[in-house]
């Protein structure tokens, strides 16, 4: 018989240990058709330089240690959220949400030579914009991909399986997503994700790394 206590070290989670939860994202290639994903980053492209403003974190400021890119918050692109409700039904079973008595808004965001944004929620669930339901992000690009970088990093959840403890940074694994032209990814925005670093040696903006990125916001109060 083997001696109790040691069985029951042996065989505790220590106080070492940590969960690991994948978080999950639907992946989308090819999204829409070509010729209309062609239409839409020349739209981009031909985006005046002064119609874009240094993105911003929070509730608008503008925070370079954090973010450094630019965003033009008017940029009309029906086609692709006609194509988004095609296939949310799927989607929000996939993720476990509802997208009910919501409503997308969405922006263009654009990173060149030097640009990112640091690991961060698109909400917090209380404070921090509580009614973003779900995160939707679609990437055009020039082909040859004229960057190198710029993958969107998903952090797994990270548990200490004893009370008490907190969180490590440093403990959480990660999935890198690459931005592909005309693929769109949805996540919850409760996800920790970054934009890693994108290096663009023409730094010409058609050279950029296009991105729609947009939410569905809860239209009623309450949870
Ligand atoms: O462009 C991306 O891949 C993600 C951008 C993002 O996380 C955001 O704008 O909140
Ligand atoms: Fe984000």
């Amino acid at each position: 018989m083997a001696d109790t206590s040691e069985t029951a070290q042996c065989s505790a989670v220590g106080t070492e240990a940590i969960w690991r939860l994948p978080v999950t994202v639907c992946c989308l290639p090819r999204f829409l058709p070509e010729e209309r994903a062609d239409a839409l980053l020349q739209r981009a492209v031909d985006c005046a330089a002064d119609t874009f403003s240094a993105s911003t974190v929070f509730e608008g400021d503008v925070v370079p240690s954090v973010r450094r890119s630019r965003t033009r918050n008017d940029f009309e692109a029906p086609e692709l959220v006609a194509a988004i409700r095609e296939v949310l039904e799927p989607v929000e079973h996939v993720l476990g949400v509802s997208c009910r008595d919501t409503e997308p808004g969405y922006g263009l965001n654009v990173h060149n030579d030097g640009d990112f944004y640091r690991p961060h929620q698109d909400t917090d669930g209380v404070e921090f914009q509580p009614g973003r339901v779900l995160t939707f992000v679609y990437y055009l690009h020039r082909r040859p991909r004229p960057f190198r970088g710029g993958s969107l990093r998903v952090f797994d959840i990270s548990l200490p399986v004893h009370r008490g403890e907190a969180a490590r940074w440093e403990d959480r694994g990660w999935r890198d997503w690459e931005p592909e032209h005309n693929s769109i990814v949805f996540f919850r925005p409760t996800a920790w994700h970054e934009v890693r670093p994108v290096s663009c040696p023409s730094r010409r903006h058609e050279d950029s790394r296009f991105a729609v990125n947009g939410w569905f916001y809860r239209t009623t109060a309450g949870p």
